[in-house]
Protein backbone atom coordinates (compact mmCIF):
# COMPACT_ATOMS: atom_id res chain seq x y z
CA UNK A 1 0.00 0.00 0.00
CA UNK A 2 2.94 2.63 0.67
CA UNK A 3 4.52 1.85 -2.38
CA UNK A 4 1.48 2.45 -4.11
CA UNK A 5 0.95 5.40 -2.67
CA UNK A 6 4.40 6.76 -3.40
CA UNK A 7 3.61 5.75 -7.48
CA UNK A 8 0.45 7.45 -7.04
CA UNK A 9 2.22 10.48 -6.06
CA UNK A 10 4.70 10.47 -8.42
CA UNK A 11 2.30 10.04 -11.40
CA UNK A 12 -0.24 13.25 -10.10
CA UNK A 13 2.84 15.44 -9.97
CA UNK A 14 4.07 14.21 -13.07
CA UNK A 15 0.32 14.85 -14.49
CA UNK A 16 0.58 18.46 -12.39
CA UNK A 17 -2.78 17.13 -10.55
CA UNK A 18 -3.38 18.15 -7.02
CA UNK A 19 -5.57 15.93 -4.77
CA UNK A 20 -6.26 16.91 -1.44
CA UNK A 21 -6.95 13.58 0.10
CA UNK A 22 -4.04 11.38 -2.46
CA UNK A 23 -4.07 8.32 0.15
CA UNK A 24 -8.27 7.98 -0.92
CA UNK A 25 -6.69 8.10 -4.52
CA UNK A 26 -4.79 5.49 -4.01
CA UNK A 27 -7.50 3.46 -2.27
CA UNK A 28 -9.91 3.94 -4.96
CA UNK A 29 -7.42 2.95 -7.57
CA UNK A 30 -6.33 -0.17 -5.39
CA UNK A 31 -9.82 -1.19 -5.13
CA UNK A 32 -9.77 -0.61 -9.01
CA UNK A 33 -6.97 -2.83 -9.38
CA UNK A 34 -8.08 -5.96 -6.89
CA UNK A 35 -11.49 -5.76 -8.72
CA UNK A 36 -9.89 -5.98 -12.27
CA UNK A 37 -6.52 -8.05 -11.60
CA UNK A 38 -7.21 -12.06 -11.02
CA UNK A 39 -6.06 -14.92 -12.18
CA UNK A 40 -6.42 -14.27 -15.69
CA UNK A 41 -3.96 -11.67 -14.99
CA UNK A 42 -1.58 -13.81 -13.12
CA UNK A 43 -1.76 -16.64 -15.74
CA UNK A 44 -0.95 -14.66 -18.37
CA UNK A 45 1.86 -12.40 -17.17
CA UNK A 46 3.54 -14.70 -14.81
CA UNK A 47 6.50 -15.31 -16.52
CA UNK A 48 7.35 -11.87 -16.36
CA UNK A 49 5.73 -11.16 -12.94
CA UNK A 50 8.57 -13.79 -11.53
CA UNK A 51 11.09 -10.59 -12.08
CA UNK A 52 12.58 -9.36 -9.18
CA UNK A 53 12.02 -5.65 -10.82
CA UNK A 54 8.06 -6.21 -11.75
CA UNK A 55 6.72 -8.49 -9.63
CA UNK A 56 2.93 -8.44 -8.60
CA UNK A 57 2.85 -4.47 -7.62
CA UNK A 58 4.79 -4.12 -11.26
CA UNK A 59 2.36 -5.67 -13.40
CA UNK A 60 -0.64 -4.17 -11.63
CA UNK A 61 1.02 -0.59 -12.48
CA UNK A 62 1.58 -1.84 -16.16
CA UNK A 63 -2.15 -2.88 -15.81
CA UNK A 64 -3.06 0.46 -14.74
CA UNK A 65 -0.98 2.49 -16.91
CA UNK A 66 -2.38 4.25 -20.00
CA UNK A 67 0.32 4.18 -22.99
CA UNK A 68 -0.60 6.81 -25.95
CA UNK A 69 1.57 5.80 -29.64
CA UNK A 70 1.38 7.98 -31.87
CA UNK A 71 1.62 6.52 -35.58
CA UNK A 72 0.92 3.14 -36.06
CA UNK A 73 3.35 2.53 -38.92
CA UNK A 74 6.99 0.64 -38.85
CA UNK A 75 7.90 1.86 -35.22
CA UNK A 76 4.39 1.54 -33.77
CA UNK A 77 3.89 -1.91 -34.87
CA UNK A 78 6.12 -3.55 -32.83
CA UNK A 79 5.61 -0.98 -29.92
CA UNK A 80 1.85 -1.77 -29.55
CA UNK A 81 2.15 -5.46 -29.94
CA UNK A 82 4.39 -5.65 -27.07
CA UNK A 83 3.06 -2.94 -24.69
CA UNK A 84 0.03 -5.26 -25.18
CA UNK A 85 2.13 -8.53 -24.52
CA UNK A 86 3.30 -6.89 -21.57
CA UNK A 87 -0.27 -5.99 -20.37
CA UNK A 88 -0.33 -2.01 -20.49
CA UNK A 89 -4.14 -1.70 -19.28
CA UNK A 90 -4.52 1.20 -22.11
CA UNK A 91 -3.42 1.80 -25.47
CA UNK A 92 -4.36 4.95 -27.11
CA UNK A 93 -3.13 5.23 -30.86
CA UNK A 94 -3.44 7.92 -33.33
CA UNK A 95 -2.91 7.80 -37.26
CA UNK A 96 -5.53 8.89 -39.78
CA UNK A 97 -3.05 6.98 -42.58
CA UNK A 98 -4.33 3.46 -43.70
CA UNK A 99 -3.14 -0.04 -44.34
CA UNK A 100 -1.05 -0.01 -47.64
CA UNK A 101 0.64 -3.28 -49.03
CA UNK A 102 4.04 -1.72 -49.23
CA UNK A 103 3.71 -0.88 -45.59
CA UNK A 104 3.39 -4.81 -44.28
CA UNK A 105 7.12 -5.44 -44.57
CA UNK A 106 7.87 -3.74 -41.45
CA UNK A 107 4.31 -2.67 -40.00
CA UNK A 108 3.71 -6.18 -38.69
CA UNK A 109 0.87 -5.58 -36.75
CA UNK A 110 -0.99 -5.12 -39.81
CA UNK A 111 -2.09 -7.74 -42.80
CA UNK A 112 -3.13 -8.03 -46.16
CA UNK A 113 -7.17 -8.55 -45.78
CA UNK A 114 -6.95 -4.91 -43.99
CA UNK A 115 -5.61 -3.05 -46.93
CA UNK A 116 -7.09 0.19 -46.62
CA UNK A 117 -8.70 -0.11 -43.57
CA UNK A 118 -7.44 2.91 -40.64
CA UNK A 119 -3.86 2.13 -39.17
CA UNK A 120 -5.81 2.29 -35.80
CA UNK A 121 -8.54 0.21 -36.41
CA UNK A 122 -6.24 -2.58 -37.81
CA UNK A 123 -4.12 -2.68 -34.82
CA UNK A 124 -6.84 -2.41 -32.55
CA UNK A 125 -8.08 -5.60 -34.46
CA UNK A 126 -5.24 -7.59 -33.79
CA UNK A 127 -5.00 -6.87 -30.40
CA UNK A 128 -8.31 -7.53 -29.26
CA UNK A 129 -7.17 -11.32 -30.89
CA UNK A 130 -4.40 -10.97 -29.08
CA UNK A 131 -4.60 -9.35 -25.90
CA UNK A 132 -8.11 -9.31 -24.91
CA UNK A 133 -7.15 -7.80 -21.44
CA UNK A 134 -5.60 -5.10 -22.87
CA UNK A 135 -8.18 -1.75 -23.84
CA UNK A 136 -7.56 -0.03 -27.10
CA UNK A 137 -8.85 3.49 -27.20
CA UNK A 138 -7.87 4.34 -31.15
CA UNK A 139 -8.34 8.20 -32.65
CA UNK A 140 -8.56 7.80 -36.82
CA UNK A 141 -7.08 10.96 -37.94
CA UNK A 142 -3.57 12.50 -37.26
CA UNK A 143 -2.54 14.48 -34.57
CA UNK A 144 -2.78 18.18 -34.92
CA UNK A 145 -1.87 20.94 -32.94
CA UNK A 146 -5.58 21.79 -32.40
CA UNK A 147 -6.26 18.47 -30.94
CA UNK A 148 -3.01 17.35 -29.33
CA UNK A 149 -3.44 18.81 -25.44
CA UNK A 150 -6.71 16.84 -25.59
CA UNK A 151 -5.32 13.31 -26.84
CA UNK A 152 -2.30 13.61 -24.50
CA UNK A 153 -3.95 14.80 -21.40
CA UNK A 154 -5.80 11.32 -20.88
CA UNK A 155 -2.44 9.09 -20.81
CA UNK A 156 0.47 8.62 -18.62
CA UNK A 157 3.11 8.71 -21.12
CA UNK A 158 3.50 9.01 -24.78
CA UNK A 159 5.36 7.18 -27.54
CA UNK A 160 6.13 8.60 -30.98
CA UNK A 161 6.62 6.63 -33.49
CA UNK A 162 5.77 8.65 -36.20
CA UNK A 163 7.92 9.77 -39.04
CA UNK A 164 8.03 13.46 -40.00
CA UNK A 165 9.34 16.57 -38.49
CA UNK A 166 6.45 18.59 -38.02
CA UNK A 167 4.83 15.86 -36.27
CA UNK A 168 8.07 15.12 -33.95
CA UNK A 169 7.95 19.00 -32.61
CA UNK A 170 4.36 19.22 -32.26
CA UNK A 171 4.33 15.98 -29.57
CA UNK A 172 7.45 17.00 -27.89
CA UNK A 173 6.34 20.32 -27.24
CA UNK A 174 2.28 18.57 -26.37
CA UNK A 175 4.45 15.93 -24.17
CA UNK A 176 6.71 18.61 -22.55
CA UNK A 177 4.38 20.79 -21.78
CA UNK A 178 1.96 18.21 -19.83
CA UNK A 179 4.68 16.79 -18.05
CA UNK A 180 4.48 13.34 -19.39
CA UNK A 181 7.27 11.55 -20.12
CA UNK A 182 8.24 10.70 -24.06
CA UNK A 183 9.59 7.59 -25.77
CA UNK A 184 10.81 8.85 -28.75
CA UNK A 185 12.40 6.87 -31.75
CA UNK A 186 13.26 7.28 -35.49
CA UNK A 187 14.58 5.11 -37.95
CA UNK A 188 15.80 5.51 -42.48
CA UNK A 189 17.48 3.03 -44.38
CA UNK A 190 19.55 0.97 -41.63
CA UNK A 191 19.62 3.20 -39.02
CA UNK A 192 17.83 3.71 -36.26
CA UNK A 193 18.00 5.88 -32.67
CA UNK A 194 16.06 6.15 -29.75
CA UNK A 195 15.88 8.13 -26.62
CA UNK A 196 13.30 9.36 -24.18
CA UNK A 197 12.67 13.44 -23.50
CA UNK A 198 11.15 14.83 -20.26
CA UNK A 199 11.67 13.42 -16.91
CA UNK A 200 14.07 15.99 -15.83
CA UNK A 201 16.55 15.15 -18.85
CA UNK A 202 16.13 17.57 -22.41
CA UNK A 203 13.82 17.40 -24.94
CA UNK A 204 14.03 17.30 -28.22
CA UNK A 205 13.84 20.81 -28.78
CA UNK A 206 16.54 21.38 -26.30
CA UNK A 207 19.11 19.37 -28.55
CA UNK A 208 17.73 20.25 -31.70
CA UNK A 209 16.13 24.09 -31.58
CA UNK A 210 16.18 24.57 -34.77
CA UNK A 211 14.78 21.65 -37.54
CA UNK A 212 18.37 19.75 -38.66
CA UNK A 213 17.97 20.40 -42.65
CA UNK A 214 19.13 16.38 -42.96
CA UNK A 215 16.04 15.53 -41.32
CA UNK A 216 13.93 13.32 -43.42
CA UNK A 217 11.04 12.19 -43.50
CA UNK A 218 10.54 11.11 -47.31
CA UNK A 219 9.58 7.55 -48.50
CA UNK A 220 11.88 7.80 -50.94
CA UNK A 221 15.00 7.26 -48.35
CA UNK A 222 13.76 3.67 -48.65
CA UNK A 223 14.26 1.53 -45.21
CA UNK A 224 14.77 -1.94 -44.12
CA UNK A 225 12.04 -3.16 -41.86
CA UNK A 226 13.92 -4.43 -38.94
CA UNK A 227 15.26 -0.88 -38.21
CA UNK A 228 12.05 0.51 -37.26
CA UNK A 229 11.17 -2.71 -35.71
CA UNK A 230 14.25 -2.41 -33.24
CA UNK A 231 13.34 0.64 -32.07
CA UNK A 232 10.04 0.16 -31.73
CA UNK A 233 10.51 -2.65 -29.43
CA UNK A 234 13.24 -0.11 -27.51
CA UNK A 235 10.54 2.23 -27.04
CA UNK A 236 8.18 -0.72 -25.45
CA UNK A 237 10.95 -1.34 -23.76
CA UNK A 238 11.59 1.83 -22.23
CA UNK A 239 8.12 2.61 -21.72
CA UNK A 240 7.24 -0.69 -19.59
CA UNK A 241 10.30 0.70 -17.69
CA UNK A 242 9.28 4.44 -16.93
CA UNK A 243 6.04 2.70 -15.50
CA UNK A 244 7.90 0.65 -13.48
CA UNK A 245 10.24 2.76 -12.42
CA UNK A 246 13.73 1.48 -13.41
CA UNK A 247 16.06 3.73 -15.04
CA UNK A 248 15.63 4.82 -18.75
CA UNK A 249 17.54 6.42 -21.80
CA UNK A 250 16.57 9.94 -20.47
CA UNK A 251 19.67 12.00 -21.16
CA UNK A 252 21.04 9.15 -23.02
CA UNK A 253 20.60 8.08 -26.95
CA UNK A 254 21.02 4.55 -28.60
CA UNK A 255 22.35 4.69 -32.12
CA UNK A 256 22.12 1.90 -34.13
CA UNK A 257 23.62 1.27 -37.60
CA UNK A 258 22.17 -1.92 -39.00
CA UNK A 259 24.23 -2.77 -42.02
CA UNK A 260 27.64 -2.30 -40.06
CA UNK A 261 26.27 -3.44 -36.63
CA UNK A 262 27.38 -0.87 -34.40
CA UNK A 263 24.96 -0.29 -31.78
CA UNK A 264 26.34 2.69 -29.28
CA UNK A 265 25.22 4.54 -26.50
CA UNK A 266 26.09 8.07 -26.36
CA UNK A 267 25.41 10.35 -23.15
CA UNK A 268 23.05 13.36 -24.57
CA UNK A 269 23.97 17.65 -23.11
CA UNK A 270 21.02 18.49 -20.08
CA UNK A 271 17.85 20.39 -20.22
CA UNK A 272 18.39 23.61 -21.79
CA UNK A 273 17.64 27.02 -19.58
CA UNK A 274 16.48 28.66 -22.99
CA UNK A 275 14.41 26.11 -24.30
CA UNK A 276 10.97 27.34 -25.54
CA UNK A 277 9.89 24.04 -25.09
CA UNK A 278 11.06 23.44 -21.86
CA UNK A 279 9.97 26.83 -20.59
CA UNK A 280 6.38 26.46 -21.49
CA UNK A 281 6.42 29.44 -23.86
CA UNK A 282 4.58 27.83 -26.95
CA UNK A 283 0.99 28.25 -27.54
CA UNK A 284 0.59 24.83 -28.94
CA UNK A 285 -2.78 25.35 -30.78
CA UNK A 286 -1.39 29.00 -32.75
CA UNK A 287 1.97 27.21 -33.76
CA UNK A 288 2.65 26.57 -37.57
CA UNK A 289 4.81 23.70 -37.19
CA UNK A 290 4.30 22.77 -40.77
CA UNK A 291 6.49 25.75 -42.03
CA UNK A 292 8.94 25.88 -38.90
CA UNK A 293 9.93 21.84 -39.91
CA UNK A 294 10.04 21.67 -43.91
CA UNK A 295 11.57 19.20 -45.34
CA UNK A 296 14.08 18.32 -48.27
CA UNK A 297 11.42 16.53 -49.44
CA UNK A 298 8.38 18.65 -48.97
CA UNK A 299 10.60 21.26 -51.79
CA UNK A 300 10.32 21.09 -55.48
CA UNK A 301 12.27 22.52 -57.49
CA UNK A 302 10.91 25.38 -59.74
CA UNK A 303 10.90 25.96 -63.43
CA UNK A 304 13.48 28.66 -63.85
CA UNK A 305 13.81 28.85 -67.64
CA UNK A 306 16.87 28.39 -70.05
CA UNK A 307 15.13 24.74 -71.32
CA UNK A 308 11.99 23.40 -72.30
CA UNK A 309 9.50 21.44 -70.56
CA UNK A 310 7.39 18.93 -71.98
CA UNK A 311 4.27 16.81 -70.75
CA UNK A 312 4.22 13.27 -71.07
CA UNK A 313 1.45 13.13 -73.57
CA UNK A 314 3.29 15.11 -75.65
CA UNK A 315 6.70 12.99 -75.41
CA UNK A 316 4.72 9.91 -75.80
CA UNK A 317 4.24 11.07 -79.84
CA UNK A 318 7.82 12.03 -80.22
CA UNK A 319 9.53 9.74 -82.76
CA UNK A 320 12.19 8.39 -80.82
CA UNK A 321 15.04 8.21 -83.41
CA UNK A 322 19.00 8.34 -83.25
CA UNK A 323 18.76 12.19 -82.75
CA UNK A 324 17.16 11.93 -79.24
CA UNK A 325 18.44 11.26 -76.15
CA UNK A 326 16.26 9.96 -73.42
CA UNK A 327 18.30 9.95 -69.55
CA UNK A 328 16.81 8.88 -66.54
CA UNK A 329 18.36 10.70 -63.63
CA UNK A 330 17.03 8.66 -60.79
CA UNK A 331 19.47 6.31 -58.39
CA UNK A 332 20.09 3.70 -60.15
CA UNK A 333 18.60 1.21 -57.44
CA UNK A 334 15.24 2.82 -58.32
CA UNK A 335 16.20 2.36 -62.33
CA UNK A 336 16.82 -1.13 -62.21
CA UNK A 337 13.55 -1.96 -60.18
CA UNK A 338 11.31 -0.30 -63.00
CA UNK A 339 12.43 1.81 -65.92
CA UNK A 340 10.88 2.76 -69.37
CA UNK A 341 11.66 1.33 -72.64
CA UNK A 342 14.39 3.59 -74.01
CA UNK A 343 15.75 5.72 -71.14
CA UNK A 344 19.23 5.12 -70.15
CA UNK A 345 20.60 5.69 -66.19
CA UNK A 346 22.11 8.87 -65.35
CA UNK A 347 21.53 9.38 -61.79
CA UNK A 348 21.77 13.09 -61.24
CA UNK A 349 24.57 13.08 -58.57
CA UNK A 350 26.56 12.45 -61.52
CA UNK A 351 25.05 14.32 -64.57
CA UNK A 352 28.59 16.24 -64.98
CA UNK A 353 29.60 12.83 -66.46
CA UNK A 354 27.21 13.33 -69.28
CA UNK A 355 28.91 13.38 -73.29
CA UNK A 356 28.73 16.84 -73.97
CA UNK A 357 30.59 16.23 -77.42
CA UNK A 358 28.66 13.45 -78.35
CA UNK A 359 24.88 14.68 -77.71
CA UNK A 360 25.43 18.61 -78.06
CA UNK A 361 23.65 18.30 -81.35
CA UNK A 362 20.87 15.49 -80.34
CA UNK A 363 17.26 16.15 -78.31
CA UNK A 364 18.15 15.30 -74.65
CA UNK A 365 14.38 14.58 -72.80
CA UNK A 366 15.02 13.88 -68.80
CA UNK A 367 13.11 12.43 -66.30
CA UNK A 368 13.41 11.32 -62.56
CA UNK A 369 10.95 10.17 -59.84
CA UNK A 370 8.74 13.55 -59.50
CA UNK A 371 10.74 16.05 -62.01
CA UNK A 372 12.45 17.76 -59.91
CA UNK A 373 16.14 16.06 -60.30
CA UNK A 374 15.40 16.04 -63.76
CA UNK A 375 14.98 20.20 -63.46
CA UNK A 376 18.14 20.47 -61.63
CA UNK A 377 19.99 18.25 -64.42
CA UNK A 378 18.32 20.36 -66.94
CA UNK A 379 20.13 23.32 -64.92
CA UNK A 380 22.97 22.18 -65.80
CA UNK A 381 23.36 21.01 -69.05
CA UNK A 382 21.47 24.08 -71.12
CA UNK A 383 23.99 26.24 -71.31
CA UNK A 384 26.11 22.89 -73.14
CA UNK A 385 23.12 21.68 -75.10
CA UNK A 386 21.18 23.35 -76.71
CA UNK A 387 17.88 21.32 -77.08
CA UNK A 388 17.44 20.10 -73.74
CA UNK A 389 14.02 18.95 -72.32
CA UNK A 390 12.54 18.29 -68.53
CA UNK A 391 9.54 15.83 -68.43
CA UNK A 392 6.98 17.03 -66.26
CA UNK A 393 6.27 14.96 -63.16
CA UNK A 394 8.76 12.39 -63.94
CA UNK A 395 7.54 8.44 -63.60
CA UNK A 396 5.41 8.98 -60.89
CA UNK A 397 3.11 10.91 -63.52
CA UNK A 398 3.48 8.62 -66.53
CA UNK A 399 2.24 5.63 -64.09
CA UNK A 400 -0.40 7.77 -63.00
CA UNK A 401 -1.39 8.75 -66.48
CA UNK A 402 -0.63 5.88 -68.30
CA UNK A 403 -0.12 3.03 -66.24
CA UNK A 404 -2.10 2.65 -63.20
CA UNK A 405 -0.59 -0.64 -62.58
CA UNK A 406 3.08 0.70 -62.46
CA UNK A 407 4.40 0.14 -58.61
CA UNK A 408 5.60 3.92 -56.96
CA UNK A 409 8.74 3.41 -55.98
N1 LIG B 1 0.63 13.76 -37.35
C1 LIG B 1 0.50 12.44 -37.29
N2 LIG B 1 -0.44 11.89 -36.50
C2 LIG B 1 -0.57 10.54 -36.43
N3 LIG B 1 0.17 9.68 -37.12
C3 LIG B 1 1.10 10.19 -37.93
C4 LIG B 1 1.35 11.58 -38.06
N4 LIG B 1 2.35 11.76 -38.95
C5 LIG B 1 2.72 10.54 -39.35
N5 LIG B 1 1.99 9.59 -38.75
C6 LIG B 1 2.02 8.14 -38.94
O1 LIG B 1 3.25 7.62 -38.52
C7 LIG B 1 3.45 6.38 -39.20
C8 LIG B 1 4.89 6.30 -39.60
O2 LIG B 1 5.09 5.06 -40.16
P1 LIG B 1 6.24 4.73 -41.16
O3 LIG B 1 7.43 5.55 -40.82
O4 LIG B 1 6.45 3.27 -41.14
O5 LIG B 1 5.77 5.26 -42.59
P2 LIG B 1 4.41 5.17 -43.42
O6 LIG B 1 3.94 6.57 -43.60
O7 LIG B 1 3.47 4.19 -42.88
O8 LIG B 1 4.91 4.52 -44.80
P3 LIG B 1 5.49 5.12 -46.13
O9 LIG B 1 6.47 6.17 -45.73
O10 LIG B 1 6.12 3.95 -46.78
O11 LIG B 1 4.31 5.66 -46.87
C9 LIG B 1 2.49 6.34 -40.39
O12 LIG B 1 1.51 5.37 -40.16
C10 LIG B 1 1.92 7.74 -40.41
O13 LIG B 1 0.57 7.79 -40.86
ZN1 LIG C 1 13.55 21.49 -23.96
Amino acid sequence: MKEYIVYLQGLLKQNNIQFEQEEDFAQSKLNQINNEFGYEHINRYKRQMILSEIGLTGQQKIHLAKVLIVGAGGIGAPAIYYLAGAGVGTIGLVDGDSVDVSNLHRQIIHNNDRQGMNKCESAKKQINQFNPLVNVITYQHHLSSENAIDIFKNYDLILDATDNPATRYLINDTAIYLNKPLVSGSSVGWEGQITVYGMQGPCYRCLFPQCPKTVQNCNEAGVFGVMPGLIGLIEALQAVKIIIGQQTLSQKMILIDGIRDVYKVVKLRGQQKDCIACQKQIKINEYDYASFAQTICSTSIPFRGGYKEIEWKDFLQIQKNDNVVLLDVRPSQQYNIIKLDGFKNLPYQQIDQFQVEENKDKEVYIMCRRGNNSRLACEFLKDKIPNVYNIVGGIDLYAKGFDPKMPLL
